[in-house]
């Protein structure tokens, strides 16, 4: 059960009426996700999903907003935020910020083939490109900075081996960040959290990308190992399947090329995105909020996940992909 806030037709229907969708006909809670009370809501103009926000605030989801906005604007496939008469993407429903979105077709792909991570590689360039003139900056809330000031708050909940590494990895990243390889990568907004459960497929047909709110700047690099280490994987071992890797990284790189800077990155930033999923895991199985209580993630996934990345140094970006300038 994810609907933390709930609201009824009665209170839909007034609520409504600033909006240009017509009435509300029917709505419907969605028992998953984790963070926000999510609906399906029926109007006359079609089907959509209503979100509150329970941890976001109205200073905060501007960016969220604007930038899903701005790309579907562009024609990449995410969620439309829907403005009010006033032109508002966000607008309090039971004192909570909420925001009403098109509704994707389709159904999450949670055991992909090479075609579905194709269709996500050149989706996810597309967005990069797509969000270069957004003109909003914040930057990733669960990047570095988090990983420093996270890291000290939970070690000492890890065994020795564990905390080693946790360490270890937060060093080295924190070197890595510094170096002209680091500093050469191009960046902008990225999903940053783009899972095979934030995505959705209608059979072999991408229909959107979706659940923005862990975005913000950062190397688009980061972008792509994040879901290189979720979409390209075998779930049990967490090995790279260089099938679905190839399918992916080829398609990404037909829209928007690799750079020489990106291939010396490449192991480094696949070790940054399993860190980060690692340390937030191990966050809120430790030091939980509620709402996450009700499905914790398994953190040991991710720290299989890292060491992988670690041991295993061939994982470099194909050659072959190299042929853009820094
Ligand atoms: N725009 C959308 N179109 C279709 N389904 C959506 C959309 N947004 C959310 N959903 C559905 O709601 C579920 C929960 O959304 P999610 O963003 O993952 O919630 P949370 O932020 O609480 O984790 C998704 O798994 C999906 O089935
Ligand atoms: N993808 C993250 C947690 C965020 O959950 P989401 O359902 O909002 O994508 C993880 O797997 O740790």
């Amino acid at each position: 059960m994810a609907v933390f806030t709930s609201v009824t037709l009665e209170d839909l229907a007034p609520w409504m009426s600033q909006f240009p969708l017509g009435k509300a006909l029917a709505i419907r809670g969605i028992a998953s996700g984790i963070e926000n009370s999510n609906f399906f809501i029926d109007t006359e103009k079609g089907e959509y999903v209503l979100t509150i926000f329970e941890n976001l605030d109205f200073d905060q989801l501007p960016f969220y907003l604007k930038l899903m906005r701005h790309l579907a604007d562009r024609g990449v496939l995410v969620p439309a935020p829907i403005a009010n008469l006033d032109g508002e993407l966000c607008v309090a429903l039971h004192g909570k910020p909420a925001a009403i979105v098109s509704k994707l077709a389709g159904s999450s792909q949670m055991a992909p083939l090479p075609v579905h991570c194709a269709e996500v590689g050149t989706m996810l360039a597309r967005m990069h490109l797509a969000a270069q003139d957004f003109t909003i900056r914040q930057p990733n809330l669960r990047g570095l900075a988090w990983w420093q000031s996270t890291v000290p708050k939970v070690l000492e909940f890890l065994t020795d081996a564990k905390r080693s590494l946790m360490q270890d990895e937060i060093a080295f990243q924190t070197a890595f960040a510094q170096t002209a390889t680091y500093q050469a990568l191009q960046s902008g907004p990225v999903h940053a959290d783009l899972f095979r459960n934030n995505v959705m497929f209608d059979g072999e047909r991408l229909t959107g990308f979706f659940d923005f709110y862990f975005a913000g700047c950062d190397t688009w690099l980061f972008d792509v190992a994040v879901t290189i280490n979720d979409w390209c994987i075998d779930v049990e071992s967490g090995e790279l399947d260089m099938a679905r890797v190839t399918a992916m990284l080829n398609a990404y790189h037909a829209v928007r090329p690799f750079t020489a800077a990106e291939g010396d990155a490449w192991q480094a930033m696949l070790r940054a995105a399993a860190f980060r999923f690692w340390l937030s895991r191990v966050y809120d199985f430790y030091k939980p909020r509620d709402a996450e209580m009700l499905t914790p993630h398994d953190p040991g996934h991710f720290e299989r996940i890292l060491r992988l990345r670690i041991s295993q140094p061939t994982l470099a970006l194909p050659m072959a992909l190299l042929s853009a300038p820094q």
